[in-house]
């Protein structure tokens, strides 16, 4: 079975059988880990216009409407005659997507925005209201449906929580059914982090102003999801989306997610460069994975490359000892995988290829620091050239709390509403408008 269909059958299994979803954990983040230049670009989130505008829309041809967005010329809106069409899907269940076509009596579709795993995502303008939305079509598969009808759930029920929409969660409009595919209708929003790092931060990283931003808004979001006692289970940038000014983001793709009670044990939880070091281990986990998921992703934001990487869950957990320290007695105790990954003494078995022979060799490690190494700071300076001494604060700030997110030990992880109130985030006054770095 490949990686895709591994993913797939995983999600599909969660959403039948309340089971956990199993991800690749590969997607193109590996892509995005490369060298910083010495003069970044500062991210100026708030601005309102940009000369250089990665961020602009697809260049269009039509003209300026009131709202300063361009029409895009598509055929006119017309219900497709059935008769003339009767192989709307393509050979994997994906819809065929069709410029112009009216969808429910109502979304001109206006842009392709591309496939997941799991849909087919247009951009569309909602003709009883003149609003932009982003529809996402499901794959014909019954369990698809299903799965889509969980995932449908938990947004109203996340939205039901937030009737002011000040939670940083993406919003479902509503849903409906289109020649057998369950389409959810969602508010329209731009690109996701994973783009923002690569269309702006050219792989080297946002400056510490947005990345605190951002911070602030994941950190609201989880709050939510705790309060709701559900687990999103597949944070990481691809899965969070900004607005166009991308001053406001949005946690999306609940298609993983899950009541907090359904926590059986899986090792193949989350995406892999994401995924907490207790999932890994076979350790019962709770709302502290997403947390992890949410550091991991700030690293990568301010320093642009992957936090911790490994091509299986065994060298995850070796980057992460590496970094980290020692995996504390106390979690091992409760491993239900820790034979796998260890000897009964605590040295660890790190299963290597070998350059040379191209064979598996298990090398052992004993790594007995219990202190969380230095090396995170050093990492994150390290990426941060010519600091003022007011600039070296902010990030020693900013390095404190990622210390907070990434500690090994789910129980001693900080909580949603605990990094809200840590110095990085909740210090007063104004961000001074410079560039950090
Ligand atoms: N509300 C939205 N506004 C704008 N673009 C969106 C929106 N929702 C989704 N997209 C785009 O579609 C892509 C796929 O969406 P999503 O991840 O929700 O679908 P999926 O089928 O579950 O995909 P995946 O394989 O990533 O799990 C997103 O990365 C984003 O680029």
């Amino acid at each position: 079975m490949d990686m895709q269909e591994d993913r797939i059958t995983a999600r599909l299994s969660a959403a039948a059988h309340h089971e956990t979803k199993v991800t690749d954990g590969v997607s193109d983040a590996a892509q995005t880990a490369t060298v910083r230049p010495n003069q970044p670009k500062e991210l100026d989130m708030f601005a309102d216009d940009d000369n250089d505008d990665m961020f602009a829309p697809e260049p269009t041809t039509g003209p300026k409407k009131e709202d300063g967005t361009q029409a895009v010329r598509v055929p006119e809106a017309k219900q497709l005659d059935r008769s003339l069409l009767d192989d709307w899907d393509d050979p994997e269940g994906y819809y065929r997507i069709i410029l112009g076509e009216l969808l429910d009596d109502r979304y001109h579709v206006q842009t392709n925005l591309g496939k997941g795993v799991f849909s087919a995502v247009v951009r569309a303008i909602d003709t009883t209201t003149n609003r932009t939305v982003a529809i996402k079509i499901i794959r014909t598969q019954e369990s698809m449906y299903k799965a889509g009808m969980k995932e449908i759930e938990i947004l109203q029920t996340l939205a039901e929580a937030d009737p002011e929409d000040k939670k940083h969660i993406i919003r479902l409009e509503r849903h409906f059914e289109h020649k057998g595919h369950l389409c959810m209708v969602f508010e329209n929003l731009s690109i996701n982090l994973r783009e923002v790092l690569k269309k702006f931060g050219r792989d080297i990283g946002i400056n510490i102003i947005a990345v605190r931003q951002y911070a602030l808004q994941m950190f609201l979001g989880l709050t939510l999801l705790k309060k709701c006692e559900i687990l999103h289970a597949d944070l990481k940038p691809d899965n969070v989306l900004v607005n166009e000014r991308r001053n406001q983001l949005k946690i999306a793709d609940l298609g993983s997610a899950m009541s907090a009670d359904e926590n059986d044990v899986t090792d193949a939880l989350v995406s892999r460069f994401y995924r907490a070091p207790e999932i890994m281990l076979g350790i019962k986990h709770d709302y502290a994975i997403d947390m992890w998921s949410i550091g991991c992703t700030l690293f990568e934001l301010y320093t642009g490359k992957i936090c911790f990487t490994g091509s299986t869950n065994n060298q995850m957990l070796k980057a992460i000892l590496e970094c980290r320290g020692k995996i504390p007695n106390r979690m091992l105790k409760r491993s239900e995988f820790w034979s796998q990954h260890f000897e009964p003494d605590g040295t660890f078995l790190s299963q290597e290829i070998d350059n040379v022979t191209r064979r598996e060799v298990v090398r052992r490690m004993n790594i007995t620091r219990t202190v969380p190494a230095k090396e995170l700071k050093a990492r994150l300076f390290a990426s941060s050239k010519g600091l003022s001494p007011a600039d070296a604060k902010e990030l020693n700030l900013f390095a404190d709390l990622l210390d907070k997110c990434l500690a090994v030990d789910p129980v001693r992880r900080i909580t949603p509403t605990d990094a809200l109130k840590h110095p990085f985030i909740s210090r007063p006054g104004p961000v001074p408008p410079h560039n950090i770095r």
